[in-house]
Formats: structure tokens, C-alpha cells, sequence
């Protein structure tokens, strides 16, 4: 009985390090072709953060060695800041270069119009600045994020910036007003909560209404005073490059696109 226990547990221990391994490799098959096919000689690139972002990072650094490519870096966050210094590519910043060529960056979620939701690493402040700064908005993920509707897959919630000091009445009226629940986001190595590059806190909406206009949503919480940016990335990102367990990239545009993209 503990022998067969034992052997259930190994063999749990193996299938889950092999779907790791796979979707790991499937973040880099994205990672690498989105950055082959949009990172060119002279541009400025907005580095998304997150752990497909990294391995975009590290296809850029693998070009610009090689093919000696000339391109300066925005990031997204502190870890994609880290990220660039620690990969020795060049750094700037918005108020150097306020006009970014393309962004890549990874995402939690993406429906079929390339709604996004973004933020399980808290970045998603910073991430918006920058995407919407960006030319072109290139999504980067493995295929379970790869979804026709916003919280299909992901159930972890969206996350919601907040001031630390209005985080209590947020809660409250998204709760009695939009319905779900609004979880303060907690540390996992810290006591307390999560607090951002910013200095806020995160609340993540769940149990949200997945039928809903994502454009009205997202205008609607931002007129909640105390509410600094939401993980809804509506009508920003031209493109998604999604990592497939099969060892393929399958690459999409939005569904409701009203032109055609150069993407
Ligand atoms: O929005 C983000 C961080 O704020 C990340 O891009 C998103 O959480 C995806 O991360 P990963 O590539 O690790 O799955």
C-alpha cells in the first residue's frame, strides 16, 4: 500500500515536470518567433516582463550578438529593467524615447479579438504605459492562454491597480456594482500584501461576468476614484504568437480587426 502510494506520488512528480517542460518550451517557440519577425536594425523595443518575456530577452540579446543589431530597450517593469542590464543591451527610457516601435510582452489571458488580461506578475501598470506608447502590441504566451473568451482558462482573476489607502472601498463597489469578488492580492514570501513597482496594492476581480464589453468594463472601473490601471488590454495588441504543444507557433490576429495589419 505505501509502496503503490510512493509510486503514485514519483509519477505524479514526473507528469508535472514534463508539462512544465513543455510549456516552457512552448513560451520559447513564441518568444523567439515573435522576436525574429518584429525585432529589426533601429528600433526601439518595449521589453515586456514575466517569464515568456525573459526568454524574448534572451532572442534579442542571441541577435544583437550575432547579427549586431542596433536597438534600444524600454522596459516594462523592474525585473524587465534587471532584465536588460543583466543581458547588456542598451536601455532608455520614455522620456529619451517617448515614440516605441514594438512591445513584447507575455499575458495571463487572450481572447479572440487579442483582449488581454494582464498583471499575474503586478506589472500590468507600467506593461499599459508602454503598450500603448508602442507602434505594435505583440503578444507572447503558451497555448493555455490561448482562449475565446477572458476567463476560460485563467480563473486567477483581474487584477485591478489600486491606492493602498482605497483598496477597502474598490472592493466594495465592484463588488456591489459589477458583481464577483475583488481579492486584496497577498504575498506569498511576504506577510501582508502585494505591493507594486508603484508602490499600490492589486486586487484580483473574480467570478466576473466572461460575456462582457471589455471596453465598457474597463472605462467603467477606471472611473473608481483610488483606482490607478486595470489588466484589461482592450484594442492594443495587433498580434499574438502562441506556443503549441505540438511544436508549432500558431500566430493570431484580432477576430473584430477592422483593418488589416502589416503584423
Ligand atoms: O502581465 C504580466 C506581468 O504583469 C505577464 O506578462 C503575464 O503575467 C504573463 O506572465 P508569464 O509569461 O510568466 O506567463
Amino acid at each position: 500500500m505505501v509502496n503503490n502510494l510512493v509510486h503514485l506520488y514519483r509519477q505524479f512528480g514526473v507528469t508535472c515536470r514534463s508539462i512544465m517542460a513543455g510549456l516552457q518550451e512552448a513560451k520559447k517557440l513564441a518568444a523567439y518567433k515573435a522576436v525574429d519577425d518584429h525585432v529589426q536594425d533601429n528600433l526601439i523595443v518595449g521589453v515586456g516582463s514575466g517569464s515568456t518575456a525573459v526568454l524574448a530577452v534572451e532572442r534579442m540579446m542571441e541577435r544583437v550578438r550575432n547579427e549586431h543589431l542596433n536597438i534600444k530597450c524600454i522596459p516594462t517593469s523592474f525585473q524587465a529593467r534587471q532584465l536588460i542590464i543583466q543581458s547588456q543591451l542598451p536601455l532608455t527610457n520614455l522620456e529619451i524615447n517617448p515614440e516605441i516601435d514594438v512591445t513584447i510582452d507575455g499575458a495571463d489571458e487572450v481572447d479572440e479579438n487579442l483582449t488581454c488580461i494582464k498583471g499575474g506578475g503586478a506589472c500590468f501598470l507600467q506593461e499599459k504605459i508602454v503598450a500603448y506608447n508602442s507602434k505594435k502590441l505583440v503578444i507572447i504566451a503558451d497555448y493555455t492562454k490561448d482562449s475565446v473568451k477572458l476567463g476560460q482558462q485563467w480563473k486567477k482573476g483581474i487584477p485591478l491597480e489600486v491606492d493602498p489607502m482605497a483598496y477597502y472601498t474598490v472592493k466594495t463597489k465592484i463588488e456591489k456594482t459589477m458583481g464577483g469578488e475583488a481579492e486584496l492580492r497577498i504575498g506569498k514570501m511576504k506577510a501582508g500584501p502585494v505591493i507594486t513597482d508603484g508602490g499600490n496594492f492589486i486586487l484580483d476581480w473574480k467570478d466576473f461576468n466572461p460575456e462582457s464589453n471589455w471596453e465598457e468594463v474597463n472605462m467603467e472601473l477606471l472611473k473608481i476614484p483610488g483606482l490607478f490601471e486595470t489588466g484589461l488590454f482592450v484594442d492594443m495588441a495587433v498580434v499574438a504568437y502562441f506556443g503549441m504543444s505540438d511544436g508549432t507557433v500558431k500566430v493570431r490576429t484580432p477576430k473584430n480587426a477592422k483593418d488589416s495589419c502589416d503584423c
